[in-house]
């Protein structure tokens, strides 16, 4: 369990496939695991909807939530108290005061959803995501001057990810389409 551990320790499990990202394996045990599916499959969620385009995904926002329509961040629904005792919990991991995570978002990913290459929304800023579930790949490229450099980092359920810095600025993500239900909850800081 890496709750006690500070995220940055030389000594710590965490690893740091590209620069600004850091991975905790097992940061949560299985039965919050299960708890916190629960917790999400009973959320009001909802597919992703951009535009007429509506995405395989299924999301809930609480705290903020970006609003595609106006290109702005928005407030969304407060966080339920589950979500805050977890943040309570995950914040100091990354060295931040749990009220800096301003925004919650769960996303149940049954099979065939996935989510396409992108950067987060800039109004926001260090992103910290526990996988559930099943394990998935966390794809990562960046524009070289020759196509892209390419990175696939795996995420183990119940793993626990930081993106800032050059993960986060220069780097996109991606997550394939699942073959098996996936559940994530990210947390984001407003820039
Ligand atoms: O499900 C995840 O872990 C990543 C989700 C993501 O990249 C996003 O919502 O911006
Ligand atoms: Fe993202």
């Amino acid at each position: 369990m890496g709750f006690q551990r500070d995220l940055f320790a030389p000594e710590g499990q965490a690893v740091a496939p590209v620069p600004g990202m850091l991975l905790v394996e097992d940061a949560i045990g299985a039965e919050e695991e299960r708890a916190l599916e629960e917790r999400i499959d009973a959320a009001p969620l909802e597919p992703f909807q951009f535009g007429q385009w509506r995405g395989k995904r299924l999301t809930a926002n609480y705290g903020s939530a970006y609003d595609y329509q106006r290109g702005r961040v928005a407030e969304a629904p407060p966080l339920p108290d589950w979500i805050e005792a977890l943040r309570m919990r995950l914040a100091p991991l990354a060295g931040r005061d749990p009220q800096d995570f301003v925004q919650a978002l769960l996303i149940r990913y049954d099979p065939g959803a996935g989510i396409g290459w992108h950067r987060d929304r800039p109004q926001y800023g260090e992103v910290l995501g526990l996988s559930l579930s099943a394990p998935a790949v966390l794809r990562l490229r960046r524009r070289r001057a020759q196509g892209f450099e390419r990175r696939s980092i795996e995420l183990p359920p119940r793993s626990l990810y930081l993106l800032r810095g050059e993960a986060r600025e220069a780097w996109e993500h991606s997550i394939a389409p699942m073959a098996v239900t996936r559940r994530s909850l990210t947390l984001r800081t407003l820039r």
